[in-house]
C-alpha cells in the first residue's frame, strides 16, 4: 500500500525532529504531499527513478547518464555513503531531471516513495580470484533490506537489479516481495544487459560490423557458464567457424572476469555496466510510456525452462516484462551449453530462495 498523506506528514515531522538529514534531502511538504507524490515543482513530465547504491563505481556514472535521460523527471540518489557530494555534483547538470540525495537507512523511505523505477547497484564488487557467488554473503543481506524497503514504500515500482550474484539476488528479491504480498513477476528484472552489450561488441569485432547494428541474444543467467550467447541467432544473420564460436562464447562468458583482472583489485566493470544499465532502464521507461516493440534480454521469473528464473528476451510494456519469449531453435553446441547453464543456475536460484526462507 502507498503511504497516505497523513502518514507521510507524520514521518516528515519525525525526520525533522529526530534526524539530521543531509543538506540534499529535500522533504518540502509541497512535493511530498502533492497528489503527484514526489513530483518537484517545476519538474518536467516524466518518470521518477531511484538509484540505490548511487555513490558507487556503477552508481555514479549511472546517475550521470540517468540525469541526461529526457524520460526522467525526478532522480533520487540513495546510498549509505557520499550521496550529498554526488547529488550536489550531478544536480548542476543542465538537464531537466530534478535530483535529490538520500543518505543512510533512515532516509530510504524518502528515496523510494513515489518511484516508478528503482535501479539497484548496491553491494560489493569482485576482486581477482573471486566468483560472483563469493559476493553472496554480503550482497544477499543488502539486497534483502533494500527490497523490504521497496515493498513498503514503492511496491508498484519496476525494479532493475544489478547487484551480484544476479542469479541469486533476483530470487532473493522475489521471495521478499512474495512474503510481503507485493510480488509481480513482471516488475522484477535482473539486469543482464552487459552480457548483451559485450556480445554485440565482440561479435561485431569478429564480423567487422558496427556493434550498433549487431544483436546477439544472451540467455540463461549472469555468471560464467550460465551466460549463454545464442550465436546461431545473431542479427544480421551470419556464420562462424567452430573456433570462433568457442572463442566468442568463452570471451562473453568471462567478460566480467577480464575486467576484474585488468582492474587488479580496484573493482569490476563500472563504466560499461552503467552504460548497459542505462540502456536497459531506458528500455523499461519507454515500455512504461507505452512504446511498442521494446524487446531486451533480462533475468526474470520464467516458464521458458523448468527453472523458476531464466534470462531470455522479454517485451517491455506499461506493466513491466509483459511477454517472455522462448529460446527459439538452438543448435547442438547451444543445447549442451544450456544443460550446463541450467545445472549451475538451479543451485544459485535455490541458494537465494533459501536465504530468505531460512
Ligand atoms: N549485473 C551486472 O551485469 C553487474 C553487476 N555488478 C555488481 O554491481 C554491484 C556494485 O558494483 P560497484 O558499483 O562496482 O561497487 P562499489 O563498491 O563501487 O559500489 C557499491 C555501492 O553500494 C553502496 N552500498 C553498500 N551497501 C549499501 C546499502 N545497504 N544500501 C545502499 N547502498 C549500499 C556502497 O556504499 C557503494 O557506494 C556489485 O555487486 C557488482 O558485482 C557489477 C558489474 C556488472
Ligand atoms: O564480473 C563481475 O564481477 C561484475 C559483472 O557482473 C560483470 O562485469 O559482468
Amino acid at each position: 500500500m502507498e503511504s497516505s498523506s497523513s502518514d507521510v506528514k507524520q514521518r516528515l515531522a519525525r525526520i525533522s525532529a529526530h534526524l539530521n538529514p543531509s543538506p540534499n534531502l529535500q522533504v518540502e511538504e509541497n512535493w511530498v504531499l502533492s497528489g503527484e507524490n514526489c513530483r518537484a515543482k517545476g519538474g518536467s513530465p516524466g518518470f521518477k527513478v531511484a538509484i540505490l547504491g548511487a555513490s558507487g563505481g556503477i552508481g555514479q556514472p549511472l546517475a550521470m547518464l540517468m540525469k541526461m535521460n529526457p524520460l526522467v523527471s525526478v532522480l533520487h540518489l540513495y546510498d549509505v555513503a557520499n550521496t550529498p557530494g554526488v547529488t550536489a555534483d550531478i544536480s548542476h547538470m543542465d538537464t531537466s531531471a530534478v535530483v535529490r540525495g538520500f543518505l543512510g537507512p533512515q532516509q530510504l523511505e524518502y528515496a523510494l516513495v513515489g518511484m516508478d523505477l528503482v535501479i539497484i547497484p548496491a553491494g560489493v564488487p569482485r576482486k581477482p580470484g573471486m566468483t560472483r557467488d563469493d559476493l553472496f554473503n554480503i550482497n544477499a543481506g543488502i539486497v534483502k533490506t533494500l527490497c523490504e524497503g521497496i515493498t513498503k514504500f514503492c511496491p508498484n515500482a519496476i525494479v532493475n537489479l544489478i547487484s551480484n550474484p544476479v542469479n541469486s539476488t533476483v530470487p532473493i528479491a522475489a521471495e521478499v516481495f512474495k512474503r510481503a504480498g507485493t510480488f509481480d513477476p513482471k516488475r522484477l528484472l535482473g539486469v543482464t544487459m552487459l552480457d548483451v552489450v559485450r556480445a554485440n561488441t565482440f561479435v561485431a569485432e569478429v564480423l567487422g560490423h558496427d556493434p550498433r547494428e549487431v544483436d546477439v541474444p544472451v540467455v540463461g543467467g549472469h555468471a560464467g557458464v550460465t551466460i549463454l550467447p545464442l550465436l546461431s541467432q545473431v542479427k544480421p544473420p551470419c556464420s562462424f567457424t567452430p573456433k570462433e564460436i568457442d572463442q566468442l562464447t568463452d570471451r562473453i562468458q568471462n567478460g566480467g572476469t577480464e575486467v576484474v583482472e585488468a582492474k587488479a583489485g580496484a573493482g569490476s566493470a563500472t563504466l560499461s555496466m552503467a552504460y548497459a544499465a542505462v540502456k536497459f532502464a531506458d528500455a523499461c521507461l519507454r515500455g512504461l510510456r507505452g512504446d511498442s516493440g521494446i524487446v531486451e534480454c533480462a533475468f526474470v521469473a520464467s516458464q521458458v525452462t523448468e527453472l523458476p528464473f531464466f534470462a531470455s528476451k522479454v517485451r517491455l510494456g506499461r506493466t513491466g516484462a509483459e511477454e517472455i519469449f522462448s529460446l527459439g531453435p538452438l543448435n547442438e553446441y547451444e543445447r549442451a551449453g544450456l544443460e550446463k547453464a541450467k545445472k549451475e543456475l538451479a543451485a544459485s536460484i535455490e541458494k537465494g530462495v533459501s536465504f530468505v526462507r531460512k
